[in-house]
């Protein structure tokens, strides 16, 4: 329960994203992908992005353990960290070895501009608030995946066989990963429970935030990073 009404915190950040959440189950990289469509050269380029971003946002849970004062608060925290690492362990490094990714290319390759202004956003509200703060500033990658993934295989179960994308579909509707994700969920609903109501709208405000960071990667991955001025 949260808020003086006894609505959950995480009720209202999903509120709040409603009208943006639906964009992403239309947008052409994830329409693309559910088809079996995508170019691999777009996938390829989201894979390497998507690889030096989690790198990043896995960094930020060690930034929220900073703030953390109980044993169990830091259990659960350094738990989310590795089961993230875990993610790119179970989704990225098989897609990368298939697409020929090597070694050499992750370590010359540059996070785009918007890649690193979202990883940045991130870590700004970790380390200026509080465990919530930065817990609800992470959460929309996490839950906005589990949606995605969810909402589109609902819509096209082949999704889940084909061949090129298939494994990136059953990862974020592994059990594990929706573990994971509600575990956060759990978390934010239990720090949240007393929050007022200035404080829930600041939340919101960090996790729209977020929700449009997403929206931009993902236009950023189907360009191929060239929708902006990135050298
Ligand atoms: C950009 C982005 N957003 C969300 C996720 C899902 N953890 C991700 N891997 N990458």
């Amino acid at each position: 329960m949260s808020g003086e009404n006894g609505e959950k915190l995480s009720r209202r950040l999903y509120e709040r994203v409603q009208e943006l959440w639906p964009q992403y189950l239309r947008h052409p990289f994830v329409t693309q992908m559910a088809e079996g469509t995508l170019q691999v050269e777009k996938f390829r380029y989201y894979m390497l992005q998507d690889y030096l971003y989690l790198r990043d946002y896995v960094k930020i849970f060690a930034a929220i353990i900073q703030k953390a004062d109980d044993f169990e608060q830091i259990r659960f925290l350094s738990g989310e960290m590795s089961d993230t690492i875990g993610e790119t362990a179970r989704t990225h490094l098989p897609f990368m070895k298939r697409l020929g990714i090597t070694e050499e290319e992750i370590r010359l390759a540059r996070p785009h501009m918007d890649n690193s202004a979202y990883s940045h956003y991130m870590l700004w509200e970790a380390q200026a608030g509080d465990v919530l703060t930065g817990l609800v500033a992470l959460l929309n990658c996490s839950w906005s995946y589990a949606y995605v993934a969810e909402e589109m295989v609902k819509r096209c179960p082949d999704a889940l066989c084909h061949e090129n994308y298939g494994a990136w579909f059953a990862g974020y509707v592994s059990e594990e990963y929706q573990k994971t994700n509600q575990a956060l969920i759990d978390q934010i609903d239990r720090l949240g429970a007393s929050a007022d109501e200035e404080r829930i709208q600041r939340l919101c405000g960090i996790f729209e935030t977020c929700c449009r960071f997403d929206l931009r990667f993902w236009d950023m991955v189907y360009a191929m990073g060239e929708n902006g001025d990135d050298p």
